[in-house]
């Protein structure tokens, strides 16, 4: 429908020639997104990764073994090894360019697709290079190759000049770069020395065959100004530096490196470092080929598969049938990881190779990793025990919250902080559950004893709810009593008010039946009437009808909820012999428990009252307990009628 509205000129207008196909770098500056993953800080050091990576490329293929890094004054950035330098003679394929100018110049243009020139590389897309030249307003590139230093500038990935010899250099030879990251790109971002100097010390980490010089001009105060890293311990080190002092569960961590014929018959290899600790959360950080991997992927899941494995076989060995239902989840919880792998070829998703896509890197890895953790493990037994242990009690933990998880969802209840003085029943769901509000002392001993411990829970409320069950409602969730009582209730307080969340089919007020006691009742009832009315409508809210009179004659006793039902039993006789003796109850705490479970908390004896709003009952101004009591339970509920006065104090 929408295409019959487009005008003939609108359709004229999208010719071949709106068509435009993007040349040599522009579309990297037009869409940097697609290339570093955006413009912000994160993009930006991204930048200076995406040139170390390529002379860490060249250190890992053997050629080099020094590199440096050095932050400027004006936030450009040098990076600087001594490898075999970016050729810079002319390139077949273009005659009148160098490949130095191809390389930087074009998208995809690179030697590191075939493997001849590089065998397992951080570096795969021939990207890049060209990338940090197209988003730099100036990068120079240096060579010092055969005793010459080359050199060629470029600005926004245009050459200001083609490559030219600058010099000579008898005695050293590798990759300079130089680049200032554009403005017009990145606005205001500026490299953070912290930032550049971890991603520097972690590469070191990675391959212990490079060293790794760094030097600012930036002193942000914190970060070394100049440091020198090379760590031949690896990731064992790098995993003791990281945990930062914690307690572990084994003395040393569980850490190797296997080499493997990997990929079109390439040797590669992994390296690992892991150990369990009580005091932090656990992490695991990968890398392939040096890259950083934050999301992961093919060879952390071989990596965890193979720790999964042996530690289900250790289980197994030292009969613990608990061991079967660890899961990779109770693995990673203490569990701190780091986990390294060179491969050939390797496929990451995205230019800034979050995820490591390699299918085969599962298997190699996992392969490598769980003979080395079997023999560990059977070596040290006392650390192999309390791993064991620490993932046995995680997964004991996660299976308990699981199940209090499906509790929930078959209560329909939220997970919530329950008030210390709730004493909750035991049941699981909803159904058929009551939650008994009572008056702070009536609480203790014989409702306590009345109650049916499955079904029936009890909430003592003090005194105080009284000085703001009548207050603004903005006041309300600030107080101690009105939050105890929302939590066990498991709802939200007023808007946020979800009758599906409420954790009691039932919620019945119980009060005392003497003035007191109304007046608490009757200021419950008007808080769920203005905070929780959907409560009401749904008829989840009762009044409990304790007796005020009971009546013995003898082994006869009768109770009385009012003195109307007094006056008739003393007139007809209880049927009992001798006198009959009147007592009036003061509160629910002078009934002992077979008392107040027969006439008040037995759902088979008991007499309840819903609370119902009377909607003929025009405006908010008629007696509110009037109409919450509906026109029905016929005001038979003597005392709350008589002490209506009370509410009509209140600011509703
Ligand atoms: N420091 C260096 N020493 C030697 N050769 C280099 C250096 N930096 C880049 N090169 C060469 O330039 C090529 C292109 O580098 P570029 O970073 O653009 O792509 P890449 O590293 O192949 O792949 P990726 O886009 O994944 O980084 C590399 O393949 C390599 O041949
Ligand atoms: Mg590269
Ligand atoms: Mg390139």
């Amino acid at each position: 429908m929408a295409n019959d509205l487009l005008t003939e000129t609108q359709t004229q207008d999208y010719d071949a020639s709106s068509i435009e196909v993007l040349e040599g770098l522009e579309p990297v500056r037009k869409r940097p997104g697609m290339y570093i993953g955006g413009t912000d800080e994160r993009a930006l050091h991204h930048m200076v990764a995406e040139v170390l990576d390529n002379s860490m490329d060249e250190a890992v293929a053997g050629f080099a073994n020094r590199i440096e890094v050095e932050l400027h004054e004006d936030y450009s950035v040098t990076i600087r090894d001594n490898g075999r330098g970016i050729p810079v003679d002319p390139h077949p394929k273009f005659p009148d360019k160098s490949a130095l100018e191809v390389i930087l110049c074009t998208l995809h243009a690179g030697g590191k697709f075939s493997g001849k020139a590089y065998q397992t590389s951080g570096g795969l897309h021939g990207v890049g290079a060209s990338v940090v030249n197209a988003l730099s307003d100036l990068m120079v590139v240096q060579v010092a190759r055969n005793k010459e230093v080359f050199e060629q500038r470029f600005s926004r990935g245009i050459p200001q000049g083609p490559v030219e010899k600058v010099g000579t250099a008898p005695n050293r030879r590798g990759t300079t770069v130089t680049f200032h990251a554009d403005e017009q790109i990145f606005g205001k971002h500026r490299f953070k020395p912290a930032r550049l100097f971890n991603s520097i010390r972690s590469k070191a980490y990675l391959f212990s065959g490079v060293e790794i010089r760094w030097k600012t001009a930036i002193d942000d105060g914190e970060t070394p100004t100049e440091a020198t890293f090379h760590f031949p311990g690896g990731l064992s080190d790098y995993l003791k530096e990281t945990m930062n002092g914690s307690s572990t569960y084994a003395d040393q961590p569980f850490a190797g490196t296997v080499e493997f014929q990997g990929r079109f018959g390439v040797p590669g290899k992994v390296e690992w470092a892991i150990n369990w600790t009580p005091s932090r959360d656990g992490f695991i950080q990968s890398y392939c080929n040096t890259v950083p991997t934050p999301e992961g992927g093919t060879h952390v899941a071989g990596f965890w598969s193979a720790v999964l494995k042996g530690i289900k076989a250790y289980g197994e060995l030292v009969n613990n049938k608990k061991a079967t239902s660890i899961t990779r989840d109770d693995l990673i919880t203490g569990g701190c990881a780091l986990v390294s792998c060179f491969i050939s070829e390797p496929e990451f998703v995205g230019q800034t190779k979050d995820r490591l896509a390699t299918v085969e890197a599962q298997r190699l890895v996992e392969n490598a990793v769980r003979d080395h953790f079997d023999n560990w493990l059977a070596a040290d037994t006392k650390s192999a025990g309390a791993i064991l242990d620490f993932l046995v009690l995680r997964a004991e933990e996660r299976l308990r919250r699981r199940q209090e998880k499906e509790t929930q969802r078959k209560t329909a209840t939220k997970r919530l902080r329950l008030p210390g003085k709730l004493v909750d029943c035991s049941a699981t769901n909803r159904a058929g559950t009551e939650l008994f509000i009572v008056e702070g002392d009536s609480a203790g001993g014989s409702a306590k004893m009345a109650r049916n411990r499955k079904t029936q829970a009890l909430l003592p409320l003090r005194g105080k709810i009284l000085n703001v069950l009548g207050a603004a409602s903005s006041k309300l969730g600030s107080n101690a009593e009105i939050n105890d009582l929302t939590q066990a209730l498991g709802v939200g307080l007023g808007t946020k008010f979800n009758v599906d969340d409420l954790r009691y089919d039932k919620i019945i007020i119980m009060t005392d039946a003497d003035v007191d006691g109304a007046h608490i009742a009757a200021l419950l009832m008007t808080f769920f009437f203005t905070q929780m009315r959907p409560m009401i409508d749904a008829g989840h809210l009762y009044l409990a009808c304790p007796p005020l009179f009971r009546l013995t004659q003898g082994a006869k006793r009768v109770y009385c909820i009012d003195e109307i039902e007094k006056n008739e039993h003393l007139e007809k006789g209880i049927g009992g012999k001798g006198k009959i003796d009147v007592s009036r109850f003061k509160g629910l705490g002078e009934m002992d428990a077979k008392d107040l479970k027969e006439t008040t908390m037995d759902p088979a004896s008991r007499v309840l009252i819903r609370v119902t709003i009377d909607e003929d009952e025009p405006g908010e101004t008629g007696d509110l307990v009037e109409r919450l009591m509906g026109k029905k339970p016929e005001m038979r509920f003597q005392y709350i009628q008589e002490n209506a006065k009370f509410v009509e104090e209140l600011d509703v």
